[in-house]
């Protein structure tokens, strides 16, 4: 049974019969796997601290070793290795609640190469999308308590919202880039009745005035030149259920007195159809602008305002929230090992300081960013601070150009200058010679 296709996959075997190690080993090389073995659990942990498997062998009898408890801690070490079980046929009961205890499936000794082989391409086969499944379900299930903090100032915050929750009140989230006003608007719409209805984003800045009515509110065909379908908008998507405006301060000003129509009326028109629709729509909106100055200096609709922020909700900026930012990065490092399968499983003493003591700019999503990128690079169980990559502070070292850097770096940096001697994010855009929506997606993707 050769393989058709190049197979990949890094097999380790257990079992304290070097026969059995050896018979399995080279049916599965000759395959094309990579395999390694152990002929005792402390031997395996051993090779699972320096090696990534993505699917082991393991003899349940191991001398006087207990294999359930091995099974137990090589699961803790690796859980997105797939462990199938290796069993005499008297020993089928343990086979089961070796299953219970999370093995994948279990393979009854002798056994042919063949059916080894069958077995290991199918664990193979379904490992990866099992695991990216858990990954998400992992995230769904969290979702729940995502919003559990330790911090007085967001809890009370996290209270606000939840008693809102339910009604239909309009609520405006405010806040600095990635403090998580979006993960917040989202949550808010699990929490209401509404939960099993739409929730539709627009992100304000990356669109322009005429996009923006045309993506809101739908068009009729014709209706400009392009139109060669109609559309029905995301206003007509989202009804019954929740509508988020990110960034609302970048909604275009041209614009607004339809909003507000919409959002006192629930009443709209497509672009080129004069026929008057409706939407039971619940407005959620988010901004880190301004908006009170917006409206001083003309930018912004006093009345629309009124209307979007009938609750106002404040997220602190996360070095004000220092309670939550190891919570936060050790949830980020379970989610991101086992989606990338790597070896890193928790802080040092350093690297968890320089966490607290770093003051993470872009928040949330900057230390998303961070543990994200340590998850992949850290070859070892416990991060040091040299994995975590959080030199380049202000103070520290300013990239240049020439300097032995990825263009990515430069550019980031760049970008940080000028957006933090600009006072508008339009000034900044005209300084980079880019167009806002395109500012607005490389802050996001440099977590600035
Ligand atoms: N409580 C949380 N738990 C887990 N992840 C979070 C949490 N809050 C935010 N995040 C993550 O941080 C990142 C930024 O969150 P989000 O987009 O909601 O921030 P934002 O304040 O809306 O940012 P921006 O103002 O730039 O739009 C996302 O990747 C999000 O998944």
């Amino acid at each position: 049974m050769k393989p058709t296709t190049e197979v990949t996959g890094r097999i380790l075997l257990v079992d304290d019969d070097p026969v059995i190690l050896r018979t399995f080993r080279s049916c599965l090389e000759e395959r094309g796997y990579s395999a390694m073995s152990a002929g005792s659990g402390p031997q395996a942990e051993a090779l699972l601290q320096h090696h990534v498997f993505d699917l082991c062998f393991l003899d349940l009898r191991l001398g006087r070793e207990n294999g359930l408890s091995i099974l137990q801690r090589l699961r803790s070490q690796a859980p997105w290795m797939r462990v199938v079980i290796v069993t005499a046929m008297s020993a089928v009961n343990t086979a089961v609640e070796a299953i219970k205890s999370g093995a994948s499936d279990y393979l009854v000794k002798p056994c042919s190469p063949d059916q080894l082989c069958r077995v290991t391409a199918k664990q193979l086969e379904t490992g990866p999308l099992a695991s990216r499944l858990e990954a998400l379900e992992g995230e769904l299930r969290q979702a729940g308590d995502a919003f559990g903090s330790d911090n007085p100032t967001m809890m009370a915050v996290l209270e606000t919202a939840r008693q809102v929750a339910d009604t239909d009140a309009n609520i405006l989230v405010l806040g600095e880039s990635g403090t998580g006003k979006g993960e917040l608007a989202r949550a808010i719409h699990g929490w209401s009745r509404r939960a099993k209805k739409p929730f539709v984003t627009i992100s304000c800045p990356s669109l322009s005035a005429e996009l923006m009515e045309s993506e809101m509110f739908g068009h009729s065909r014709g209706a400009f030149t392009g139109a060669t379908e109609s559309t029905l908008g995301r206003v007509n998507q989202a009804d019954g259920g929740t509508l988020f405006l990110d960034e609302i301060g970048d909604f275009p000003l041209s614009l607004q007195p339809k909003l507000l129509r919409f959002i006192q009326d629930k009443e709209y028109e497509r672009i080129g159809d004069p026929v008057t629709r409706q939407a039971d729509v619940r407005i959620l909106a988010a901004t880190n602008l301004d908006l009170e100055a917006m409206v001083q200096a003309g930018r912004f609709r006093e009345d629309l305002l009124y209307r979007i922020n009938v609750i106002t909700l404040h997220l602190p900026p996360l070095r004000e929230r220092s309670e939550d930012i190891l919570v936060l990065a050790e949830r980020f490092l379970r989610m991101f090992v086992r989606n990338y399968g790597r070896p890193a499983r928790r802080f040092g003493e350093a690297a968890q300081a320089a966490l607290l003591g770093y003051h993470w700019p872009g928040n949330i999503r900057e230390l998303r960013n961070v543990v994200e990128r340590t998850s992949i690079i850290c070859p070892q169980e416990v991060i040091g601070t040299s994995h975590l990559g959080l030199g380049e502070q202000p103070g520290g070292s300013v990239p240049r150009v020439g300097m032995p850097l990825r263009l990515e770096e430069l550019e980031k940096a760049h970008i940080t200058a000028v957006l933090a001697s600009s006072e508008t994010l339009e000034q900044a855009a005209r300084t980079l010679g880019i167009d806002a929506s395109t500012l607005y997606r490389k802050r996001k993707q440099y977590g600035l």
